[in-house]
């Protein structure tokens, strides 16, 4: 199966490192089109890649074709390939909001599978959800997830507003967690601790807290009441963040971008 991935940034990019080494590509090199000169150059030096500066000299040979743009560069993409695909090859969409059917008329073609990754998958821990058209047959999904599980954990979703709802939780998420990092950061360096001992305690604070979600049934509430004694330190805190309205404000958070993808989907 000859795989080729479109837009080779942070997501085209971070999938392709996952595919190349996939059972699936049958050791055939995974192809990769992009338009920044700079990132062609990078890209050659990596032996697990053929790159390709031409659409022409790649589409047409490729079985599934990864669109790794963001939603405003897909329109004058697809212009362009129209001419060179055809209805047997899979067209896996990596870009938030563009919805199966806006690609199915862009490219005059059927089989198409919408997803939501998330940056995580640069280490192998994203999280990908996943929906089809109806014109992908059981055993092509199967291919697929296969590809989207070399990057970390997927979840076929039962529609494509579900894919918009994951961007608003998973897609867009790290950027909630890196917020809610930045924020410690700083309240640690205003406290006085060094660059690296703010580092130091607040990454493994989150690691070590993530872990002992994983690892157990509980849930974040009973874990917060594990940590929170009566009249102590935890409970300001978390009393500060109820006053604040901290918990609204993140859930409104995720509904922005739940509906952002939306719109993006109208434009
Ligand atoms: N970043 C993230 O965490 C997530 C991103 N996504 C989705 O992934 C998609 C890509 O995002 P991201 O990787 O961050 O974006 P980037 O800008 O990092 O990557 C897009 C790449 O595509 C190139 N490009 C633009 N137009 C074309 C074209 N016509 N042909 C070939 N290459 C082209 C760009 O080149 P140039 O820079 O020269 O324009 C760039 O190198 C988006 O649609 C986004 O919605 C989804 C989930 C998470
Ligand atoms: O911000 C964005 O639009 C993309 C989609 C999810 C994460 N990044």
């Amino acid at each position: 199966m000859r795989v080729l991935v479109i837009g080779a940034g942070n997501m085209g990019l971070t999938y392709s490192e996952g595919m190349a080494t996939s059972s699936m590509l049958n050791r055939k090199k995974l192809m990769i089109h992009d338009l920044s000169a700079e990132l062609i150059e990078m890209l050659r030096k990596k032996p697990e890649f053929d790159v390709y500066e031409k659409l022409e000299d790649c589409l047409p040979m490729a079985d599934v074709v990864f669109l790794g743009v963001k939603p405003y560069h897909a329109d004058a993409l697809m212009e362009k390939m129209k001419p060179m695909v055809n209805d047997q090859q899979i067209f896996v969409s990596l870009m938030a909001g563009v919805t199966i059917q806006h690609i199915q008329n862009g490219l005059e073609i059927k089989k198409v599978v919408r997803t939501m990754p998330n940056l995580p998958a640069k280490v192998g821990r994203g999280v990908t959800s996943y929906t089809e058209s109806k014109e992908i047959s059981r055993v092509e999904l199967l291919m697929i997830r296969n590809l989207l599980d070399t990057t970390g954990e997927s979840i076929r979703v039962k529609n494509e507003e579900f894919i918009n709802k994951s961007t608003g939780i998973s897609g867009s998420g790290p950027a909630y967690v890196f917020y809610f990092m930045q924020s410690m950061l700083e309240a640690a360096k205003k406290m006085g601790f060094s660059d690296n001992d703010s580092k130091v305690l607040v990454s493994t604070t989150f690691e070590g807290a993530i872990k002992l979600f994983k690892e157990s049934d509980l849930t974040p509430t009973t874990w917060m009441d594990r940590v929170a004694s009566k009249g102590g330190t935890t409970r300001a805190a978390l009393d500060s963040m109820d006053e604040n309205n901290v918990e609204e404000l993140i859930k409104e958070a995720a509904f922005a971008a739940f509906n952002r993808a939306v719109e993006l989907g109208e434009e």
